[in-house]
């Protein structure tokens, strides 16, 4: 559905040369939801905005839903929907006028237009506020609004930018779920810009990770959670020295990858902890030793976004998670 080519955005300011992005790569494939995680001033938005035609790259390129973004950006418009961080519509208008307004836009003929706003309302639950003006609905409400305009003439790839930044926990959920329907139900294909390492957990397929402009790793969730870190599981024993017997039991696995005491705890980084740590305890009971507790802690993606980046996204003061 997407394939950037070396994609690379600069601007001109009086300080100087702002390489915003600098020759990105990647793929997404029809159904997917990927997830662009990143820092502010990552580049995010950047790439989003050329991917979507609204800006032209300062070189490389991209096929975004079969057309080549430079040679055919109006076929490229025609099959996707881009919602924006923040809407800028009239207040003075109801939802259901947006909503026509914007199906006209993207030549839905007249005679379907109430039957695209019946369907898209419901889908995003905006049907009981279709005459209520957009000036009055609650930010989560505006948020689905926002959606339902870039799904009216059903494409087969949505942009969002930063879907749910500045929502309570609520309504932040609340959209996951319909964001969540859009791919399971219509098979829509998502590329989603986010800084709330939940969200990307919650909702993304894959991830691309952006620091400075640059891809700096992609994968699953779960495989980035892997790659970095490996599972870590605690176990705690009566004294130190069943911790020493415990040690000389369990340290020679293969998949232990790092193993320390502290008093009279074990600490074990592994990979697949689920599988590891009912071996463990099998090994322990064949030698009748009996743990006081055991722990088990999958990595964060926090843990992952340092490791790739080398700085949390907590130390970021426009991300909230
Ligand atoms: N029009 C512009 N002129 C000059 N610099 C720009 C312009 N647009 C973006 N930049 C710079 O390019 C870099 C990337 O910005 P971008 O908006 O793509 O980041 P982002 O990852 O989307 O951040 P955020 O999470 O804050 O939206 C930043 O350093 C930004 O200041």
């Amino acid at each position: 559905m997407i394939e950037s080519s070396q994609l690379t955005r600069k601007f001109s300011t009086k300080q100087g040369t702002v390489e915003a992005v600098r020759g990105v790569d990647f793929e997404v494939a029809e159904g997917e939801t990927v997830g662009f995680l990143g820092a502010n001033g990552a580049g995010k938005t950047t790439t989003l905005r050329m991917l979507t035609t609204l800006l032209g790259p300062s070189s490389g390129t991209a096929t975004v839903a079969g057309h080549d973004l430079r040679d055919e950006p109006i076929e490229v418009r025609k099959r996707i929907g881009y919602v924006a961080q923040a809407g800028g519509t009239d207040p003075q208008t109801s939802v259901r006028e947006e909503l026509a307004l914007q199906a006209r836009l993207y030549r839905v003929p007249a005679s379907e237009v109430p039957e695209r706003v019946r369907r898209v309302s419901h889908q995003l639950d905006l049907y009981d506020l279709l005459d209520r003006e957009a000036g009055a609905l609650s930010g989560g409400q505006r948020r689905r609004l926002d959606i339902a305009l870039g799904l009216i003439h059903r494409p087969p790839l949505v942009f969002l930018d930063e879907p749910t930044s500045g929502l309570d926990p609520q309504a932040r959920s609340a959209l996951w779920e319909h964001i969540r329907r859009l791919r399971d139900e219509l098979g829509t294909t998502i590329f989603l810009t986010t800084h709330y390492l939940d969200e990307a957990d919650a909702l993304c397929d894959r991830l691309l990770i952006i620091d400075q402009g640059r891809i700096v790793t992609e994968g699953s969730p779960e495989e980035l959670k892997n790659r970095v870190a490996g599972d870590l599981i605690t176990i705690e024993l009566q004294s130190g020295e069943l911790v020493d017997r415990a040690k000389a039991l369990l340290g020679s696995r293969e998949d232990v990858r790092e193993l320390a005491t502290v008093g009279s705890t074990l600490r074990l980084t592994v990979e697949r902890g689920e599988q590891a740590v009912l071996d463990m305890l099998r090994v322990l009971d064949g030698a009748e030793l009996q743990p006081i507790a055991i722990n088990l802690a999958r990595p964060s993606l926090d843990q992952v976004f340092l490791a790739f980046t080398g700085r949390s996204l907590h130390d970021d003061p426009g991300a909230t998670t």
